[in-house]
């Protein structure tokens, strides 16, 4: 018969039960332990031992355990193995529970699921990226769809509507942490595809908590208000996903869902449209290597503060196509461009600031601590400061300086001056993270408090006095009053003079409390009142400083949304002062945007790759691209060719990215730019297999291209490099030349080619609005010189045998490739095979085929002449003349 399990046991199992699908971190002590899977798992991950504790069924029960301590470090490395974590306390002492009957257990349940979409701890956080939590919800069939955020590390909160078939492009501008969705969402074909191609953690929740008037209700409690009206009317969908994202806030919260700010709502249409493979192919924020070096983002930010580093990677993510916006964006970086001593002093004051966004948000979720309160004091006087620095600075503000600078006013902001000002009152520079700890109130600031602490203090006096009198009275002079946690304060003498203690005058004062090896250690009745006296003032100035805190974390909650608009403010001005400080660096210009579809690049560069060269101390050679999909004063479509590594691809791509930096409101790496607003830009650039979803490097070319003519708009901006060198000659010539056709014809959107096919450049002549233009290389006394410089007109010849020499092929290939080279120049002047009907640089192997053993020689490859009659050596002879004439 099996023992019965122990109560411990049960209260595991019963929690367990509950939270099935997260790795328990079961408190005991002073540890966090988990058990059977959970144990094996975590060990194996956190590479800590796995050991055993009882039985269950009669078998041991795995267990490992990681320090409470410590527990932020492991978290974070399960968290980003992609486990989930549920974080079961004790919610009462040993003490506590003994009261309730002699055998009882502490009582202890989950406080806490900790998801990578839930985060706000700072050492589980990124600092300068966004920690973003999204729900999809789907109404009418699956037919409408509707997106809700929340960044619950800071507070934000956005709700709007969006087409399903564009959650893809959606989801990637948002680089969310984790999705929910609903099951029956998860099942659709659409939406499963969309996700494969997704790197975010994808939590599915059953189908009723996608329910929409659990959202409306959730969306209402959560505001605090009776009505929705005040921001706007929402759809179905949109219920749907605030159901998914507050439901899932108040699971994981343990029921203290945090406080998110007012919703935002947006139109996904006020944005620029990237696709996903866009968005990737071009390393907006996320380099081909997968980390944030190597991106867009990374080149261009110089943000000094946290808060502004995620605010510009939001910028650059979702490009605007509101003129009005843009230019304010601008008008802000133009400010901060052409006064550059106030910039760099703004600059200054921010270093000086913390990430009041999150560490709001931890005061919220009750996980902060004194530091919080700090980075809020000097978060506000840096803002302060800053704001005065501009407005002193300059008359006339652009808009979006104004507005910051009004957001951090501390005259103006009244309860945040008084709240500034009470914070630096109250808190000490140094203070710790943790609360419990005591110490940060400054003295001065609550006469209660320096009451306690006086008395603590005096009686530490005294008690430095008692040593001496002590000392006197017994005659030891090496006699000293010493404190430990176990016995407080005590008397402390050497072995050597227990005696005298013990037998003296005066042993009858002395209390033996304890003897070890060297000493033996004694108290009086006064001794031990005055540390009751200092335990008791201790405690009490510990608990006033926690009724301190207390009161100062309400403020901070109260004055929520008024930090929340001094944090923004703040992001915007770093955001405008870096991107102006990195345009100074890279000499960076205003782009000029309008309604036309004119796009009018003058010596323009590529930021990510000018910087690599320039950290390689190489140049970069600047190019135009004059286009302009009416046609009318520039080609709409051009077609760019030249040799491998003359620079197509950089240039393809550099003219996109100006595109969105311009939207996105920064300045742009060329001596000019003017820009009719882009809707989408599109990018097919490089190959790249998706073989986990069963494609083919041709198939992914081919399905973005598809998307591409099937999506352009006249606004849009499209880059093609190389469409069609992934299949036969033949077939990759023609889908290239009807894509061209398609762009200038159907899309009529500006767009530029890069291709290898020849042929495709006389398509100039016979299309009205294409182009040709050509990056140049040089053979210079047998090397070949790449001058990266784009001249209009097609390219005037290969390179490609230079360029496999210069690619280390060895020497004998390469020999017989320019053998091959000159038979079939030879042959196309002959009117043999035409050259012009090869790919112009990449085609050099395919001919290849054409010197494939014949069959006279294969033949002869399998004589055995030893084994051969005289006249089987005869027939053969025959057989092979006979072959040589067919
Ligand atoms: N404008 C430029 N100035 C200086 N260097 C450049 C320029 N453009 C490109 N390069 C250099 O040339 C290298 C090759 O460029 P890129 O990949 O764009 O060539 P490509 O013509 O597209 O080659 P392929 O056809 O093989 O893809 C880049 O990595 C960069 O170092």
């Amino acid at each position: 018969m099996s023992k019965a399990p122990s109560p411990f046991l049960v209260q595991y199992l019963e929690i367990k039960e509950r939270h099935n699908d997260a790795l328990l971190f079961f408190r005991m002590g002073d540890f966090y332990e988990l058990f059977f899977e959970d144990a094996q798992i975590a060990a194996a991950a956190l590479d800590i031992t796995l050991t055993a504790r009882g039985q269950h069924s009669g078998e041991p029960i795995p267990m490992a355990g990681v320090p409470f301590h410590a527990a932020e470090g492991y978290l974070a490395r399960l968290i980003r193995l992609g486990h989930r974590v549920a974080v079961c306390e004790q919610l009462e002492s040993p003490e506590e529970a003994k009261k309730r009957g002699y055998k009882s257990i502490v009582r202890r349940d989950v406080v806490r699921i900790v998801t990578p979409g839930t985060l706000t701890e700072d050492s589980l956080l990124d600092a300068r990226a966004s920690n973003i939590l999204v729900a999809i919800g789907l109404a009418s069939g699956g037919s409408e769809g509707g997106v809700a955020l929340a960044d619950v590390s800071t507070g934000r909160f956005e709700v709007f509507e969006a087409a399903p078939e564009n959650f893809g492009e959606i989801l990637s501008s948002l680089s969310p942490k984790e999705l929910l969705l609903s099951e029956s969402a998860y099942a659709r074909p659409l939406i499963s595809d969309m996700l494969e191609s997704l790197k975010t953690a994808v939590t599915p929740r059953p189908a009723v908590k996608a329910d929409k008037s659990s959202g409306e209700r959730q969306l209402k409690d959560a505001m605090g208000v009776k009505s929705l009206d005040a921001y706007g009317g929402f759809s179905a969908a949109e219920l749907s996903a605030c159901a998914l994202l507050l439901d899932y806030l108040h699971l994981t919260q343990a029921g203290e869902a945090p406080r998110l700010d007012p919703p935002k709502r947006y139109m996904s249409k006020n944005f620029m449209s990237i696709d996903p493979s866009t968005r990737t192919s071009l390393e907006i924020d996320v380099s081909a290597q997968g980390g944030r070096k190597g991106s867009l983002l990374h080149a261009i930010d110089c943000t000094i503060t946290a808060p502004g580093a995620r605010r510009l990677a939001d910028n650059l993510a979702r490009p605007l196509i509101d003129l009005d916006v843009i230019n304010s964006r601008l008008d802000a970086v133009g400010m901060f461009v052409s006064d550059r001593d106030l910039r760099e002093e703004v600059r200054d004051f921010l270093k000086q600031s913390a990430d009041i966004e999150r560490a709001r948000m931890r005061l919220q979720l009750g996980r902060g601590g004194p530091k919080d309160l700090l980075a809020i004091a000097s978060g506000l006087a840096a803002g302060a400061q800053a704001a005065n620095r501009l407005r002193a600075g300059i008359a006339g503000l652009p808009v979006l300086l104004e507005e910051a600078c009004q957001s951090l006013d501390l005259k103006l902001q009244t309860g945040l001056g008084e709240f500034s000002d009470t914070l630096s009152a109250a808190i000490h520079e140094d203070a710790p993270v943790l609360a419990r700890d005591g110490g940060f109130v400054r003295e001065g600031y609550d006469p209660e408090l320096d009451e306690v602490r006086s008395l603590r203090d005096d009686s530490r006096k005294i008690i430095a006095g008692l040593q001496a009198k002590y000392a006197e009275k017994t005659g030891i002079s090496s006699l000293k009053i010493r404190h430990n946690k176990v016995l407080g304060y005590f008397i402390d003498v050497t072995a050597r003079n227990a005696d005298a203690m013990q037998n003296g005058p005066h042993a009858g004062d002395f209390i033996h409390r304890q003897t070890i090896a060297s000493a033996m250690r004694f108290t009086t009745v006064e001794l031990g009142e005055l540390d009751g006296r200092i335990a008791r003032a201790d405690g009490e100035s510990k608990a006033r400083e926690m009724d301190i805190f207390n009161e100062l974390v309400t403020r901070a909650n109260n004055l929520s949304q008024e930090l929340r608009t001094a944090a923004d403010a703040m992001a915007a001005i770093d955001v405008a002062a870096a991107l102006a400080h990195w345009a100074e660096d890279v000499k960076a210009v205003r782009p000029q945007l309008d309604d036309s579809t004119r796009f009018n690049a003058v010596g323009a560069r590529h930021p990510v790759v000018e910087a690599a060269l320039r950290k390689e101390g190489e140049g970069f050679t600047a190019n135009d691209c004059i286009l302009d999909a009416d046609g009318k004063d520039a080609p709409r479509l051009m077609m760019v060719t030249g040799p491998n590594m003359a620079g197509k691809s950089t240039y393809l791509r550099q003219n996109a990215l100006l595109a969105i930096l311009a939207q996105a409101g920064c300045f742009v790496p060329a001596q000019q730019f003017n820009l009719g607003l882009v809707d989408r830009v599109f990018s097919r650039v490089g190959a790249s297999d998706d073989l986990s979803r069963g494609r083919s490097t041709f198939m992914v070319e081919m399905i973005e291209t598809a998307a591409i003519l099937n999506q352009a708009g006249p606004r849009a901006f499209v880059i093609l490099d190389e469409v069609g060198r992934g299949t036969a000659t033949y077939d990759g010539l023609a889908i290239a030349w009807a894509a061209v056709e398609h762009l200038h014809e159907k899309n009529k959107c500006r767009a530029i080619f890069a291709t290898h096919y020849h042929e495709l450049t006389d398509l100039a002549e016979k299309l009205s609005h294409a182009g040709n233009a050509s990056l140049r290389a040089k053979d210079w006394q047998g090397d070949l010189v790449f001058l990266h410089d784009v001249k209009p007109g097609a390219a005037d010849r290969s390179y490609g045998v230079q360029v496999a020499k210069l690619a280390g092929m060895p020497r004998a290939a390469v020999k017989r490739a320019e053998d091959v080279l000159l038979r079939l120049e030879g042959e196309a002047k002959k009117g043999g095979p035409k050259l012009d009907d090869l790919p112009l640089f990449a085609a050099v192997a395919e001919p290849a085929a054409s010197f494939e053993p014949s069959a006279v020689e294969l033949l002869l490859q399998d004589l055995d002449v030893d084994g051969m009659s005289p006249r089987e050596a005869l027939d053969m002879l025959y057989k092979l003349k006979l072959k040589l004439g067919s």
